[in-house]
């Protein structure tokens, strides 16, 4: 994802930088009265440290989880361990993607765990993520305030 200006467009859109990206999501937040922290790495530990840090202090997490999407078991663990709800997103449409760059599994280890996934809508897809999220968590009989606990593995 840092180097999101050397992706196919055609898959990826015109967002072109993390600040873009970052700049758009926080434009729209603002629309929707949502506060969003942002994080990058490339280093896998700094994840879960972010992860496990913050687990306590959010009330959801939207992931793009990228390069791990399909080995990044210990970030997916970490994501499920609190019972906080997670989306997945990215924006290629991952059937497309994998067939673009000659993988034929394009399944995502993080998919299981997850709320919901969004994908192939290029950045739209984290505006749609974070509305869906807003308006899910917001829904007491969901994963609201009233919702029932959700089991922990369960996630
Ligand atoms: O790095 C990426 C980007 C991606 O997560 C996306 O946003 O479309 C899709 C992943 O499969 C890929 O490894």
């Amino acid at each position: 994802m840092s180097a999101l200006s050397k992706r196919n467009p055609e898959l990826f859109g015109l967002i072109r930088s993390l600040d873009d990206l970052n700049r758009t999501v926080d434009e729209f937040a603002a629309k929707i009265g949502v506060r969003v922290r942002h994080f990058t790495s490339n280093i896998e530990g700094e994840i879960l440290d972010y992860v496990h840090k913050t687990a306590n202090e959010v009330d959801a997490f939207l992931i793009n989880p990228a390069g791990l999407t399909q080995f990044g078991m210990a970030t997916r663990d970490a994501l499920m361990e609190p019972g906080r709800p997670y989306l997945e997103v990215h924006f290629a449409n991952l059937a497309r993607w994998f067939h673009s760059t000659g993988t034929y599994d394009d399944s995502s280890i993080f998919s299981f765990g997850a709320t919901g996934v969004m994908e192939g809508l290029r950045h739209h897809g984290y505006l749609g993520g974070l509305l869906a999220l807003t308006l899910a968590l917001d829904d007491t009989a969901f994963l609201g305030a009233g919702a029932p606990p959700v089991p922990p593995g369960d996630a």
